[in-house]
């Protein structure tokens, strides 16, 4: 597993930029010590590896949140794309099956500890109990994070993505190693969105969170850095 240089700052910041510049100057005010970075769908799409390498190269963890979702031999192939890209995270789909994360792990194997950690997502943060039931998914949000979570462990995998408000539970049942990498966190007052399954910084570390992914709570508001400060102090205290 990749060690970090950056200590282990807790605040994972979700570049959803349309615009590169723009995310390269809120990124410019950042400081590795204090937080790390999360690529996901948009820029990659729009700026591809080359936007990765260049904040790997100015000294950020960064999280290629890509959900992986495919057969075995292309996401072992995915997987292994995005270690030699550097990065410390990448991410694959929990429903993709025992075989699809076990054979995504096996890519992993030859990079040793510069290998990124590898964890699964669950169900989104985005999704209510009626739009998993949609899906034909008739457990709760709650019984079906715990179930792929446990699917993910037994698969080898570092941890998963779940929800702040699943973090107590898969916590008590798989124990303080396997990592709660936690999306919809929402600071007291600051709105949801398109989020459904929130809850704030604070509550969410004392639940047993691991990191907190924020997106447009820290990258929409008026002075960026101080929000990731602000954030940063409320954890702290
Ligand atoms: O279940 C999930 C998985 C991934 N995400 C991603 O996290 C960020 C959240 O951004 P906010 O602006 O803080 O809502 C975003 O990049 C999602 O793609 C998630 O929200 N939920």
């Amino acid at each position: 597993m990749q060690t970090t240089r950056n200590g282990d700052p807790k605040v994972l910041i979700a570049l959803d930029f349309a615009d590169e510049q723009q995310a390269l100057a809120l990124v410019a005010q950042l400081d590795p010590a204090q937080c790390r970075l999360k690529v996901g769908k948009e820029m990659f799409t729009l700026f591809g590896p080359e936007f990765v390498r260049t904040l790997v190269a100015k000294g950020f963890d960064v999280f290629l949140d890509l959900k992986f979702h495919d057969i075995p031999n292309t996401v072992a192939k995915a997987v292994a794309a995005a270690a030699e890209l550097g990065v410390w995270m990448v991410n694959v789909h929990a429903s993709g099956g025992s075989r699809m994360m076990e054979a995504a792990k096996a890519a992993l194997a030859p990079y040793g500890d510069r290998a990124p950690l590898l964890i699964a997502v669950t169900v989104l943060t985005s999704m209510t109990a009626e739009e998993l039931n949609q899906t034909g998914v008739l457990r709760s949000p709650a019984e079906q994070v715990l179930a792929l979570a446990r699917l993910t462990q037994q698969a080898g995998l570092d941890g998963v993505v779940c929800s702040a408000q699943e973090a107590s539970l898969l916590k008590s049942e798989l124990g303080p190693d396997f990592k709660l990498v936690t999306p919809g966190i929402r600071p007291a007052g600051s709105d949801a969105g398109d989020q459904r399954r929130i809850m704030t910084p604070e509550l969410a570390l004392k639940a047993g969170s691991d990191y907190l992914v924020i997106g447009r709570p820290i990258t929409q508001a008026e002075d960026p850095a101080a929000a990731l400060s602000a954030i940063n102090a409320s954890l702290h205290g």
